[in-house]
């Protein structure tokens, strides 16, 4: 097997539980003490990594037979402390966290920024170990999609609609690589980002849908001081860019203040719709939908959780963002 360790500065790991106590998924684990018992002196420990499915399994195995339960983060890489925060609340819910890092291909259709798409892996894998990560799984396109791949999850329910529309290549390549991960990694609880709030619900349908024995939990969006969401297509932004960027996160708070005070769907939806036009070079949608089902709602006030999402373009970035938006009695 290859194990590559990666030495970094990192704060030491918490201890392992003895075998045969493994914190259960559900439960909320006690981690001891996170200061470091060596005062200020850095550490170095390493972040083993592995770019195989046998070298992954191997790994897996190992922590299967300590009875250790395992949390996984899936991520592209170029990870912020958005990507961070999924990994400290696995380490929360399990004694081992894998994150994987793979630009995948399936997800981008043909002119998209595939290419573009920032790659960080070392960056990544010293972000990953100071947070406690117990492993980086960054597999090779080859090894994901072997010759002859011909398998495609298909979906309906939340996936129909929002980014589809922009993007109906999305989910299906998105689907089929978080099986496969999952199938990989066979995690006891796996955890996705709100910012992708129509993805997490996407997956948490596939995870039912196929019966796969994993729990799916969501993380919250973590945002920049003025409100924009952490995301890795930041780095696109220009200055001036990057300051109308931070728009959007006002017109979805405005819109979703609107609704839990019981305006009109359709009152507060075209109110957000003409902000967005007017600071955005293209809307892709800025509308309330349900919030479990990602629905259609009624013109009316609100009559179920709710969330807001929008997507836009700013010059050729496309940001996007969503909020809770349920009025306190519903
Ligand atoms: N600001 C954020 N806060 C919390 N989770 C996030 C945030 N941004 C992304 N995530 C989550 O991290 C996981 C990996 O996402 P990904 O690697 O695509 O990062 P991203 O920043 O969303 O990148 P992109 O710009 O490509 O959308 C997903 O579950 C995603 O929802
Ligand atoms: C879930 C995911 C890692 C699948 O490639 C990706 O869509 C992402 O980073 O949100
Ligand atoms: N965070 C979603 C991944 C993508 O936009 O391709």
């Amino acid at each position: 097997m290859r194990l590559h360790r990666v030495a970094r500065n990192a704060r030491p790991r918490r201890d392992a539980p003895a075998k045969g106590q493994s914190r259960v998924p559900g439960k909320r684990a006690s981690l001891g003490s996170p200061s470091c018992p060596h005062g200020a002196l850095p550490v170095i420990l390493p972040l083993p990594s592995v770019h195989s499915v046998p070298d992954l399994r191997a790994v897996i195995a190992g922590w299967r037979a300590q009875g250790f339960s395992i949390g996984f983060v899936p991520t592209m890489g170029a990870l912020h402390a958005g990507h961070i925060a999924l990994v400290r609340q696995a380490l929360t819910r399990c004694d081992r966290v894998a994150a994987s890092v793979f630009v995948n291909p399936a997800q981008f259709a043909p002119g998209e920024d595939f290419d573009a798409y920032p790659r960080t892996l070392d960056a990544d894998a010293a972000k990953l170990a100071e947070a406690g990560c117990h492993l980086l799984y960054a597999p090779t396109a080859r090894a994901m999609y072997p010759d002859g791949f011909s398998t495609t999850v298909s979906l309906k329910g939340p996936a129909l609609g929002l980014e589809s529309e922009a993007r109906p290549h999305f989910f299906a390549g998105v689907a089929t690589v978080v099986t496969k991960l999952l199938t990989q990694v066979s995690p006891d609880v796996a955890v996705f980002g709100e910012k992708d709030y129509q993805q997490y619900l996407v997956i948490k349908r596939l995870a039912a849908d196929l019966d796969l024995p994993v729990a799916i939990e969501a993380g919250e969006t973590v945002r920049e001081a003025d409100g924009l969401a952490l995301s890795s297509r930041n780095v696109y932004l220009s200055g001036q860019e990057r300051q109308r960027a931070a728009r959007l996160n006002v017109i979805l708070d405005d819109f979703a203040r609107d609704l839990t005070e019981g305006r009109a769907v359709a009152e507060a939806e075209a109110a957000a719709l003409k902000a967005a036009h007017e600071t955005f070079d293209a809307v892709d949608y800025v509308t309330a939908r349900c919030a479990q089902t990602l629905e259609i709602l009624g013109p009316g006030p609100a009559d179920r959780p709710t969330r807001v999402l929008a997507a836009v373009r700013v010059g050729t970035t496309r940001l996007i963002d969503n909020r809770a938006a349920s009025r306190p009695d519903r």
